[in-house]
């Protein structure tokens, strides 16, 4: 995905801004909307700026000297804050990715760090999973990688169909947890265990 040459000034989008206060049927004049458009558009700043930042930057700094360490690594329970493409709106979910290092591990919070950089786009979850996935794969080169995505989608919850509580999942296998029955039940079996950290510690 690559970001439109053209970009709009700031005043061009706060412009749009105060356009659509006017289509919902509001004076973007009034006192307590005056501000509004200037902060919206700051809210874009941090919503969309995975556009700016380069994922596969990201994991290059990798660490070799992890005496042999072979076995799954996972991180679980990643927030992902993203927004539907479709309607502009928030999705809100955790993320679930493990790979199995071949040699090289990288640095546990740049999985994470990837996590946002996708997300901070406008995605449909599909996409955003298998983006994930594919970036670790390609630079890690590790013999395997899962991405589970459990996300809300306000499109779906406060407008439309109008479902709240409804989650959508996605999960991508690459490399051995597609390919091996036993890696990806201890996968998924993990991830049936309560998490370690659901206080929020
Ligand atoms: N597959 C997929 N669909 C999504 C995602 N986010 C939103 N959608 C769906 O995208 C579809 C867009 O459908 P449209 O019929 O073009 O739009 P709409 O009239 O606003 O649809 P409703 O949401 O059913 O009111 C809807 O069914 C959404 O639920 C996503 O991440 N993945
Ligand atoms: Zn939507």
């Amino acid at each position: 995905m690559t970001p439109i040459d053209s970009h709009p000034t700031r005043q061009e989008a706060e412009e749009a801004v105060r356009t659509l206060l006017r289509w919902a049927g509001e004076d973007p004049d009034r006192e307590g909307l005056r501000d509004t458009p200037q902060r919206v558009i700051k809210s874009y700043d941090e919503f969309f700026c995975g556009y700016a930042e380069d994922p596969v930057d990201l994991l290059r700094r990798t660490f070799s000297e992890v005496d042999d360490y072979d076995e799954m690594v996972l991180l679980r329970d990643i927030r992902v804050e993203s927004h539907c493409e479709h309607h502009m709106v928030p999705i809100i979910g955790v993320a679930h990715v493990a790979y199995l290092p071949r040699k090289r591990v990288v640095g546990i919070s740049k999985l994470a760090r990837v996590v946002d950089a996708y997300a901070r786009r406008f995605q449909i979850q599909e996409r955003l999973t298998a983006q994930i996935a594919n970036t670790i794969n390609e630079e890690l080169q590790p013999y395997g990688v899962a991405v589970v995505i459990e996300a809300s989608h306000q499109c779906m919850t406060t407008r439309g169909v109008h479902r709240p509580g409804v989650s959508m999942v996605t999960s991508r296998m690459l490399g051995t947890f597609r390919t091996n029955s036993d890696t990806r039940r201890e996968f998924l079996s993990i991830l049936n265990r309560p998490a370690m950290n659901s206080s929020g510690i």
